[in-house]
Parts: C-alpha cells; sequence; structure tokens
C-alpha cells in the first residue's frame, strides 16, 4: 500500500484501555454495554409461564474483553503463534479455545491431529512483506478475534486484509473491502485494484477497475502503475475502454515499464508490444520513433507488425484519396481506444455574428463549464439537421451548399468527422432522430419545391438511406423528437390554401416507426406566424422555442404519458432573463434536468438582424437560467489549423553577431567526429551549391539535379566518417546551433492548442529532432519528415534512409506511403514557414486546404530576391527576424475570446 494511503488516515475511534474489570462511567474497563432484559418467551421448556429469560450482552463483552486482557498479559495461554519466517519469527501467546471458536482456520489446526495441535505452535509464514506485518497489525488482529473490535486505518488495512484473508476471517475481510471503496481515490486505485484482485473482493475490484479506466490517462502518470507485476499491465492493456489521449502515450507507457527493471521485464516486451493498437499511431511517430526502439528493432516480430501498421496507413490514404471509402467493421485491435469521455453540448454550424454560414463546431464541457473548438465540419451549414446516436452524432442536409444532401457523423472517440452515404434528396430544414439504432429523415424542402413529405430511414450498419411510405402531408421547417424509442413527434409547418399570412399552417404530428402509421395529436399551442423554433424532449416535457421564448408543453399522448407527465415546474419559465424573449430561432437541448438555449437572433423584421451567440442554461438544481461562458469566436480556429514550417534557418537562425549559424548539415560536416579532410570536402561542396541553390537566376529545372548531386555526395562523405548514433546528442551540444527567438512561444502555443507542427526539412532529420529536444520542445503535436541517418547493429552511419529531400522536391512525392496529410486532413486552414523558393511547396498534396498563409524568411541576398519572395510569400520577414510576428498571428488566431 502506498504512503498515499497511510497519509489518507481515518480518524481513530476512542478504544477501550486496558483496566481491572468491568465498571462504568470513563474509567478503565472493558467498554460498556447495556444490559437487555430478555422479555417473556410464552413459557420456559419446563412450561413455566412465570420463568423468564435473561440475556446479557455486556457480559459476552465483558468475558471477551476479560480474556484478552489475559492473552495480553500471558495468563492461562496455551498456544503460541509464530509470525515471519523461520530465525526471525515473532511469537504471540493466545488461548487455543479462543482461537478455536473465532476462526475456523483455527478449529481443525488447534483440535485435529495436526502437529500444531500437538506442539502447540502455529508457524505463520509467507507473509506480503519479507518480515512478516507489523507487531501491532498483529496485535490488533489477534485482539479483533477475541473481541471483534479493531480499528482499521489507510496505514494497516493491506496487513488487516491480508491476515483476515489468511484467517478466514470473513466479516473483518468485508470490512476492509468497504473501507478501501470509500478510500478509493486516483493516486491509490491501482494499488487498491491489485489488492482487490488478490483477496477476491469483487465489488471493489469492480469500482477500482471502473475509476481506472475512466482516468487511465491519468493513472499511468502514477509511478505506482509501473510496480505493477506483468500480468496486471497486460490486462490493463487488453481492456478495450481504458481511456488514453493517443496509442502513442501507451507505447511510452510500456517502454517505461520496462525500463524501470530491464533485466527482469525486457522478456515481456513483445506480449506487451502486441497488445499495442499500432495503426492508430501517427506513421511519422511509427518510422521515427517505435521502429528507431532498441527493443523494438531488435525484435524481428515486432519489426513486422510495426512495418504491417506503416503499410495499412499507405493503404488507408490510397483509399481515401481515390475516394474508395470502406465503412467494414474493423476489429476492436484495430479501433482508437476511448478517448477521454465526457459530456458535452455540440453546437454545429449556423450563421455567424457577421451572416456568414460556418463550418465551425464547438462543444460546450458541461462538468468544466467551458466551450472547446472541435473539429469543423466540412460543409458551411445552415438548415441542417441533427441527430445523436449512441455512438456519433449525425449532422445532414444544409440550405448552404446549393441544398446539400451529404451527411456526417462525428465519431467521439477519434474526435473526428466521418462522410456517410448521402441522404436520397437535397434538402434542409427537415427533421431527423434516431429510433432503435436507425435515423429518420422527415420532410424538409429544397429548391423550388414546396416541401417534402418524404420519409427516408438510415440503418448505420448498412450505411444505406431507404425511402419509406410519405408522411400525409408536406412537412416544411421540421423538428422531430423521438419518444418511448418508438413514436417520433413531428411539429412542422405544410402549406394551406390561405388562412395565414405565408400560406403556412403549424402541425404536429406523430409518426409510429413501428407500424409506419401517422395520426394527428393534438396540437402543440405553437404560435402560428412564428419564424422558426427548435424543440427537444427532456425527462417530463417537450421544450419548444418559438419566435420568443422556450416554452415547456406536457406530452398528451397515451403511451407517452406513463414515462412523460408532469408540467415543467413554472420557475423555467418565470425566472427566464428577459433578453431571451426577444431572440428567435434558438437552439434548444437539455441535458438531464438542465435546458440550454443557444444562439438565434434579434430583429428578424428589421434590416438589423443581429445573430447572438449567447448560451443560456437553465440549472434545475439551482432553479435559475445563467449566462455560459462566451462560445469561441468564429475566428477562433485551433482545430482547423495546422503549421507546416521548414526547419533551417527558418525554425533556426541565419546568423548571430555577424556569424553565419550552421544548419543541421552543418553541424554534423563541423563536428569533431568528421576528419579534417571529410571537413574540407564538405565545405567545398557547400561552396559550391550553396550559390547555385539560392541563385534567383537559375530555374528549379536547372537547379533540381545539382541539389541531388550536393546531397548525395554530402552524404556518402558522412557515411565514410562511420559517425555513431551515440555521438550525435554530444554534437548537437558542442554546436553553435540557435533556434530562431521567440521558438519557445511558438512551440508552446501550437502544442497548448494542439495544434499540428510539420516540420519538412531537407536537413538531417536526427540532428534536427536533437536541437528541439534540447530546447525542450520536441512536443508530441509535432511530427517531422526529413533525411534521417540508418545506423548499422552497432550504431554505426551505414547510409541515409529514402527518399533524399533537398531544397527543391519538399512536396507530396516524398511523403508518399507517411499518409502524414491525410491525418490533418479535416484541418483546412495552413501557416507555412520557410525560407526559400522550394518551401513554397511544401503544402502540395494536403487534402482539402481552404486558406494557406505563407510566410518567408529572406535571410541571405536579400536585395537581389526581395521582388520574388514578395510575389510568393504572403509575409516576408527579413534582418533574421524573430518569430514574434507569427506567434502574434497565432496568439490572434487561437485566442479563445
Ligand atoms: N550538405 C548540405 C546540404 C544542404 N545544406 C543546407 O541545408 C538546408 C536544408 O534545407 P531546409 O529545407 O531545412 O532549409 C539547405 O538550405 C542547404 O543550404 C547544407 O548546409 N549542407
Amino acid at each position: 500500500m502506498s504512503d498515499k494511503m497511510a497519509a489518507a488516515a481515518a480518524c481513530p475511534q476512542p478504544q477501550p484501555g486496558p483496566g481491572p474489570g468491568p465498571g462504568p462511567g470513563p474509567g478503565p474497563g472493558p467498554p460498556a454495554v447495556e444490559a437487555e432484559r430478555g422479555g417473556p418467551r410464552g413459557g420456559g421448556a419446563d412450561g413455566d409461564a412465570e420463568a423468564e429469560e435473561f440475556g446479557c450482552p455486556a457480559h459476552c463483552s465483558d468475558l471477551a474483553w476479560r480474556q484478552n486482557e489475559q492473552r495480553r498479559h500471558g495468563l492461562y495461554c496455551d498456544i503460541t503463534l509464530a509470525f515471519g519466517g523461520a530465525g526471525m519469527a515473532r511469537e504471540y501467546r493466545a488461548h487455543r479455545s479462543v482461537l478455536a471458536a473465532a476462526t475456523e482456520y483455527f478449529t481443525p489446526l488447534l483440535s485435529g491431529g495436526f502437529a500444531e495441535s500437538r506442539s502447540g505452535r502455529v508457524e505463520l509464514q509467507k507473509w506480503s512483506s519479507e518480515g512478516g506485518p507489523d507487531p501491532d497489525t498483529v496485535e490488533a488482529v489477534i485482539g479483533f478475534m477475541y473481541t471483534g473490535t479493531i480499528r482499521v486505518s489507510p496505514g494497516n488495512v493491506h496487513e488487516v486484509l491480508e491476515m483476515a484473508d489468511r484467517f478466514l476471517l470473513t466479516r473483518l475481510k468485508d470490512f476492509c473491502g468497504e473501507f478501501l471503496k470509500k478510500k478509493l481515490n486516483l493516486s491509490n486505485c491501482v494499488a487498491i485494484h491489485s489488492l482487490a484482485h488478490m483477496y477476491s473482493l469483487n465489488q471493489l475490484a469492480l469500482k477500482a477497475q471502473d475509476m481506472i479506466r475512466r482516468n487511465f490517462h491519468k493513472v499511468i502518470q502514477d509511478e505506482e502503475f509501473y510496480t505493477l507485476p506483468f500480468h496486471l499491465v497486460r490486462d490493463w492493456l487488453s481492456d478495450s475502454e481504458i481511456t488514453v489521449d493517443s496509442e502513442e502515450i501507451l507505447f511510452e507507457t510500456v517502454l517505461k515499464w520496462v525500463q524501470k527493471n530491464p533485466e527482469e521485464r525486457e522478456r515481456y516486451f513483445e506480449d506487451l508490444f502486441k497488445l499495442l493498437r499500432l495503426s492508430q499511431m501517427k506513421p511519422t511517430y511509427l518510422t521515427r520513433h517505435v521502429k528507431s526502439e532498441r527493443l523494438v528493432s531488435s525484435n524481428e516480430n515486432c519489426v513486422k507488425l510495426v512495418s504491417e501498421a506503416v503499410e495499412s496507413h499507405a493503404l488507408r490514404s490510397e483509399n481515401l484519396q481515390s475516394g474508395n471509402l470502406q465503412h467494414s467493421t474493423c476489429p476492436t485491435a484495430l479501433l482508437p481506444r476511448f478517448g477521454q469521455n465526457m459530456d458535452v453540448i455540440m453546437v454545429i454550424g449556423g450563421v455567424s455574428e457577421g451572416g456568414d454560414y460556418l463550418s465551425e463546431c464547438v462543444g460546450y464541457f458541461i462538468d468544466e463549464d467551458r466551450w472547446v473548438n472541435l473539429p469543423h465540419i466540412h460543409n458551411h451549414l445552415d438548415g441542417h439537421a441533427v441527430a445523436v446516436t449512441e455512438s456519433y452524432v449525425y449532422v445532414a442536409g444544409s440550405m448552404e451548399p446549393g441544398f446539400a444532401k451529404t451527411v456526417e457523423r462525428y465519431n467521439p472517440n477519434r474526435n473526428i468527422w466521418e462522410q456517410v452515404s448521402n441522404l436520397i434528396t437535397r434538402k434542409h430544414s427537415f427533421g431527423l432522430t434516431e429510433v432503435k439504432g436507425n435515423l429518420y429523415s422527415i420532410g424538409g424542402h429544397g429548391n423550388f419545391s414546396p416541401g417534402f413529405k418524404d420519409v427516408a430511414i438510415y440503418n448505420p450498419e448498412q450505411d444505406k438511406w431507404l425511402n419509406l411510405e410519405s408522411a400525409p402531408k408536406i412537412l416544411r421547417d421540421v423538428k422531430a423528437v423521438s419518444v418511448e424509442d418508438r413514436f417520433v413527434y413531428v411539429a412542422a409547418r405544410t402549406p394551406v390554401d390561405s388562412d395565414s399570412e405565408d400560406g403556412l399552417r403549424a402541425v404536429i404530428i406523430r409518426y409510429d416507426a413501428e407500424t409506419r402509421q401517422w395520426q394527428d395529436v393534438e396540437s402543440l399551442p405553437l404560435i402560428d406566424n412564428y419564424c422558426s423554433f427548435q424543440m427537444s424532449v427532456a425527462n417530463t416535457n417537450f421544450y419548444h422555442t418559438a419566435s420568443c421564448c422556450p416554452k415547456s408543453y406536457p406530452i398528451d399522448n397515451e403511451e407517452a404519458k406513463g414515462k412523460i407527465s408532469s408540467r415543467a415546474s413554472d420557475e423555467i419559465l418565470e425566472s427566464l432573463p428577459p433578453e431571451v424573449l426577444s431572440i428567435e430561432g434558438a437552439a434548444i437541448c437539455y441535458y438531464k434536468d438542465d435546458v440550454f438555449i443557444i444562439g438565434g437572433w434579434k430583429n428578424s423584421d428589421d434590416i438589423d438582424k443581429q445573430y447572438r451567440k449567447e448560451a443560456y442554461r437553465y440549472c434545475a438544481e439551482r432553479k435559475r437560467w445563467m449566462l455560459l461562458p462566451p462560445m469561441p469566436q468564429p475566428r477562433c480556429r485551433a482545430t482547423a489549423c495546422h503549421v507546416i514550417s521548414d526547419f533551417d534557418m527558418t525554425l533556426s537562425r541565419f546568423g548571430c553577431n555577424g556569424r553565419r549559424c550552421p544548419t543541421s548539415h552543418n553541424i554534423l560536416d563541423t563536428s569533431r567526429v568528421i576528419s579534417e579532410d571529410g571537413k574540407k570536402k564538405l565545405k567545398d561542396l557547400l561552396h559550391y551549391y550553396y550559390p547555385i541553390e539560392i541563385d534567383p537566376n537559375q530555374t528549379l529545372e536547372e537547379k533540381c539535379p545539382l541539389m541531388v548531386e550536393w546531397w548525395t555526395k554530402a552524404h556518402e562523405l558522412l557515411v565514410q566518417q562511420k559517425i555513431h548514433r551515440s555521438d550525435i546528442a554530444q554534437i548537437v551540444r558542442e554546436s553553435e546551433a540557435m533556434l530562431r527567438d521567440g521558438f519557445k512561444e511558438f512551440f508552446d502555443q501550437l502544442h497548448k492548442n494542439n495544434v499540428p507542427l510539420f516540420i519538412f526539412s531537407a536537413g538531417v532529420g536526427d540532428i534536427l529532432e536533437e536541437i528541439i529536444r534540447q530546447a525542450n520542445v520536441f512536443y508530441s503535436n509535432v511530427n517531422v519528415v526529413s533525411n534521417y541517418m540508418d545506423f548499422s547493429d552497432d550504431g554505426v552511419l551505414t547510409h541515409f534512409k529514402g527518399p533524399l529531400i533537398h531544397t527543391y522536391n519538399k512536396n507530396n512525392t516524398v511523403l508518399q506511403g507517411t499518409g502524414y496529410f491525410q491525418q490533418v486532413s479535416t484541418r483546412t486552414s495552413i501557416i507555412l514557414l520557410g525560407d526559400s523558393m522550394g518551401d513554397l511547396t511544401m503544402a502540395d498534396g494536403v487534402p482539402n486546404v481552404e486558406n494557406i498563409l505563407k510566410i518567408g524568411f529572406l535571410n541571405d541576398k536579400v536585395e537581389e530576391r526581395r521582388g520574388k519572395y514578395l510575389d510568393s510569400y504572403d509575409i516576408v520577414l527579413e534582418s533574421d527576424e524573430t518569430l514574434d510576428v507569427v506567434n502574434g498571428i497565432l496568439r490572434y488566431i487561437l485566442t479563445e475570446t
């Protein structure tokens, strides 16, 4: 048991002190228990109706207490309990008759023909701690056998439990289980789970398991986890419900566990490695980190698994590019693990304050009371329909662009939007809801149509939409909610001849998904000439926002009434903030008993229509409405952007104190591991080829073959130098490598906001990674593609891994098979940082790009090249500028205001 448990010690209960005998009052003696007079028992065995039986629990407890006192003073003892190993045993004297009566463990041992019975000595060896349980704890447990009372604390519970289990003291064991249940927290759940397993405390084990699963990402940060034996680590990695931020973290966890005791644990590495879901790791991580890990590279089976995972990435990326979207069911082992599950209210699309259609998606994390940007959807949405199933959030149709047919679903486990089969009809303002795992799309309208009667069903397993019999009337502006997993209540507008201004009448109609029948239901009192409304159904009521305010109406359907009956309290309506009363078209949803009203607009009749982004929550517990924290601005695109950057002379500095700073190649070329002759040859190459690289008058066609020549010759020279892998860290430490000023804020901002940073470099990958690592900014969001060295088994450089990347081929052609760009396909905005004309192609091949901001560092030959740079980059920074401009832009984009 950990110290943390001991630190959380429970308040001790007062104990009876030793004393001469029973007596009332506070003096020493056994615990005072009131004598109880037994009532008349309807006549004794002798049939004497006058007889009374007397039972005295106090006598029993006095007796037990006195016997225990006798034991403590060594009186009348006839048995010895020897705790601990041979030669170091601690002896405790006790009474054979009491022990034999106290537990089934001692009954046969002390009364039958066992040697212990004859010798009067019981050897109690093999305890979880070498010397056996703590003497005070032994004394306490023996005392419990006499008196039935014991003080259990976080400090002794493990040993009490161990003895209770061994001596078959089931009630004490159960008490320990309950005690531990109450003390369960994040810092002790791993230890308690192991204990629960060891002693078959099933309820406790389940509770601890649940806590560990839900918090696995935190549990593995605690050192306790790394003390677990192999079989438990294996069990956790096999558990399909653990929640982690990424599979990469699990790989690091396995490595850390092994490294805690390599001699003992390396033999288990392969077994644990096989439990990792390699196909969920980023391809660049697989090739750069996993593959090069010694424990992996020295194990044929592990290497094979990595290659298969890289291949599966390449295949997936090819399929995506060719539009071959398969929705086959995946074996669990290939699926992503659960992320951290939280209750979230999602706001998807809509219209910005400025009137633009949005593709933004934000989530309000209810427990944390904060908004978070989620990956945005592909379309700009308005008039779309949303439905939630057990596993996904579906978004279908839209007014924009051009009455969409598309359906996307949000996968919360992977935090991505996935495209599924299109709707049969292009439409918007229709109803979408789930019944028994299927989606129903109802009514709506589209281009030049007065509205639809369509009903279509979507089966997620088959990924297919199917038309069902139509509704009896046209249903426009539909809101649909399902009740009892069978009925779909539809509130809509239907065209009528003339009785309302716009020729539409509000209708409430019910669809029975089982019988496929429609039935008019007593109309909810909707305001007739509303513009738009939303409704949702909570435990007891429909909630409805129309034209102005949310109202709630009890459901009048008989079947539904069993479940949905009472009226919403007037407090909901009475406490509404006045400003909400003038909002139209807001979205409404509920969570438990709380109601949320989000967005909407004001002044629909005026030219001054104002879109709102406020969100309100009716908090049922506090019985009042509250304004939620502000939603992120539409300009907040943390989840929609990523950064692609060159390394040498872009993230690193060009010069310092009038001297050139080294590139990653130069760091190696001029290091102590290169011979004088080697240094000279490498320098000659630089002097010959560098002017060609930056010559503004030569074309790319002319430069490219010469660049290949330069890189190839330089790499050959480096290979001849027999560079050792273990020298790299020192080479970088001794170099004059310098990251551009402001680098810390740059890396930190991107990391904090989960924005991927893709470093695409024609330099030397091993060196630049080491530079970033030594600057303590090599975060998990950083991916590097560059020229990496390959080493022999004994760590000597043998060659550079292909494909060769030089200044002018930095594009998708050298990224084949990495699948990197596919992973960022939902991020449609790019910030590109470079220092050469070759860097401008780094984003070629990124799918779905909508915005790209190109920032160029013009370091050398400034006057000659400025024109070209200004033509090609959006922002040009000269004179070895810091990263301040970039940081300012990032701050603006990433800050949620
Ligand atoms: N042998 C070599 C080859 C190239 N360089 C310089 O490294 C830079 C690497 O390119 P980035 O894409 O990371 O900018 C490039 O500008 C070459 O001048 C070198 O120093 N030695």
